[in-house]
């Protein structure tokens, strides 16, 4: 049975979906995940794109281990030279680099000829060898390439010290027969393509990225790249988890399957969608929440007698289990909060299980069972604010009836101890909390989404809130959690405002959330 490698890209094709940016903790997070998953590359972002990017490519770099780290890189000096840097005390560091070779890229996009072309990919792989030895290059709109050329690029930057070469539809135009026939040619024509791997990745402009890379295992592929949820540019990427279990349950047919560590995936999808704010429809494969759920009487009733007649995947092959013979409560102590924390895959500093498990104290007042899910929501809620907490709220205060204005009174704190205060009135309670936070923080930004859903069943179920603002041309995603759906809702809409307010401090792009005299003076001094 062959073994095929699972590149993840979820932090770097995946971060590049609009409304996605991840703080240094969260890809950190993520980057462990993947590793817990058993996928043998994580691509972990673009350390040239700016110096976050670099900082949390390195930090991963340095941090997780048993996985090779990669970065992408332009070909051009500079951008492999950052790749360099930020992935260099990796055990195993990759350096990615790509040029497009489809005649519409090449002279509209790079104004190159081919020629050019060439001697681009010569020279930069080559000297990319120079620095790493594993390194990957890629043919960017490989899908639209003239196949005699894209057999030339192929055999220059195999000669040049390419270990995988890398096949991409970027834009997913392609049909799978059209993708497969791709691999079958390089591997007739190209001098030296048995010495490397082959690599796919696929976009699902046209809903094909799965069965494109499918269809490149049965070419004979070594590599697909992949991202958690199928996240990515556009309509993203192929989605890792419906690969993986496409080659698992189906490796009777592909005669080839993955080394993943399968139960990791639920898991993996939940956090990447709280991290990225992109929610996951109910009926996606696999990671929807009715992927293994069967609601008509028909099925029910199959279901009951014989599980296989109508499920094809076990719920718990993909760690679908309510992980309950521990059930915590308000009468729970620390060490069966870590055990459990433990077993949903959490590993925590001991300050960090400290103020986590006082939430949870918190938590348990309001609610009478705490469930899994509730715990997954509260620890990532907590846990992944902490590097992009420009204002936290102190108070919120909310006034409204059918005969009364929407008012909104809260108090937030920034990172550098002073407190503001402000009111505001709405069209109803969620706009008024908004406009106060607006009046508070101003950043100008325009609500493009907002929505809220109960994170478990019942009564005093958690709400989870999730928006999408806009500012300037960049769009950001944010979320929060309360027992109180208003709370959730200022949460998450400051949740995407800190992180447009820290994306900027650290980039230096402008001051962008600077508080203007004239709120400074409304600071309430000790609260
Ligand atoms: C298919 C993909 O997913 S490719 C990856 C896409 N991801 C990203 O672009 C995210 C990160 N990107 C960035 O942060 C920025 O685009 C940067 C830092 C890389 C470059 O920023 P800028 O220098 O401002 O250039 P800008 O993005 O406007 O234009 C891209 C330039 O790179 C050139 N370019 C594009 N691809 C390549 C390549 N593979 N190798 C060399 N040059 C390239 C373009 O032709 C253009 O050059 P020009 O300025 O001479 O016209
Ligand atoms: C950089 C390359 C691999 C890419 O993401 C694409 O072409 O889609
Ligand atoms: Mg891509």
């Amino acid at each position: 049975m062959r073994k095929i490698d699972i590149f993840d890209t979820t932090l770097r094709d995946g971060e590049q979906s609009p409304g996605v940016n991840l703080s240094h903790v969260e890809k950190l997070d993520i980057a462990k995940q993947l590793a817990r998953l058993g996928v043998q590359v994580i691509e972990a972002g673009f350390a040239a794109a700016s110096p976050g990017d670099f900082a949390a490519v390195r930090e991963i770099a340095r941090q997780v281990k048993g996985v090779s780290i990669c970065s992408l890189a332009r070909s051009v000096q500079r951008d492999i030279d950052q790749a360099y840097e930020a992935v260099k005390e990796s055990e195993h560091p990759r350096i990615h680099v790509f040029l497009a070779t489809s005649d519409i890229h090449m002279k509209h996009k790079l104004r190159m000829s081919r020629d050019q072309v060439l001697e681009q990919v010569e020279s930069m792989v080559k000297y990319t060898k120079s620095l790493v030895s594993d390194v990957q290059f890629s043919a960017e709109d490989a899908g639209r390439t003239d196949i005699d050329f894209l057999c030339q690029v192929a055999e220059v930057a195999i000669r040049n010290g390419a270990k995988v070469f890398n096949v991409p539809d970027t834009v997913g135009y392609l049909t799978p027969f059209e993708y497969a026939e791709i691999f079958r040619q390089l591997r007739k024509r190209v001098s030296g393509i048995e010495h490397v791997k082959l690599s796919a990745h696929c976009h699902d402009d046209l809903g094909m990225a799965v069965i494109n890379s499918l269809a490149a295992v049965e070419a004979g592929v070594d590599q697909v790249e992949v991202a958690v949820n199928g996240i990515g540019e556009r309509a993203g990427n192929a989605a890792l988890e419906e690969i993986a279990l496409a080659l698992e349950t189906r490796k009777d047919y592909y005669q080839a399957t993955t080394v993943l560590d399968l139960s990791q995936i639920t898991r993996a999808s939940r956090l990447v969608s709280k991290l990225t704010g992109m929610i996951v429809p109910p009926n996606k494969a696999i990671v929807g929440a009715n992927a293994f759920a069967h609601e008509s009487g028909i099925h029910q009733d199959g279901v009951l007698k014989e599980k296989t007649t109508y499920e094809i995947i076990r719920p718990e092959t993909v760690g679908l289990t309510d992980n309950n013979n521990l059930v915590l409560g308000k009468h729970s102590g620390r060490h069966a909060f870590r055990e459990k924390l433990e077993s949903l895959g959490y590993e925590l500093s001991e300050e960090e299980l400290l103020v986590t498990f006082n939430k949870f104290k918190e938590l348990c007042d309001k609610k009478k069972t705490v469930s899994d899910d509730d715990l997954i929501a509260l620890v990532d809620d907590e846990h992944a604010h902490k590097d992009h907490e420009y204002f936290e709220i102190e108070y919120i205060h909310i006034s409204c009836g059918n005969q009364a204005v929407p008012t909104a009174t809260l108090r937030l704190r920034a990172i550098d101890g002073s407190a503001y205060q402000e009111a505001a009135v709405g069209n109803g309670a969620v706009d008024a909390i908004f406009r106060a936070i607006d009046r508070i923080t101003q950043v100008p930004v325009e609500l493009l989404q907002y929505q809220i859903h109960a994170v478990t069943g019942g009564q005093d179920a958690l709400g989870e809130a999730r928006v999408q603002v806009k500012h300037d041309l960049f769009i950001q995603n944010g979320r929060g959690t309360s027992t109180d759906i208003l709370e959730a809702s200022a949460k998450a809409y400051l949740d995407a405002v800190n992180r447009l307010i820290i994306k900027d401090l650290k980039q230096q792009i402008e001051p962008v959330g600077e508080i203007e005299p004239a709120a400074k003076e409304r600071v309430v001094a000790n609260g």
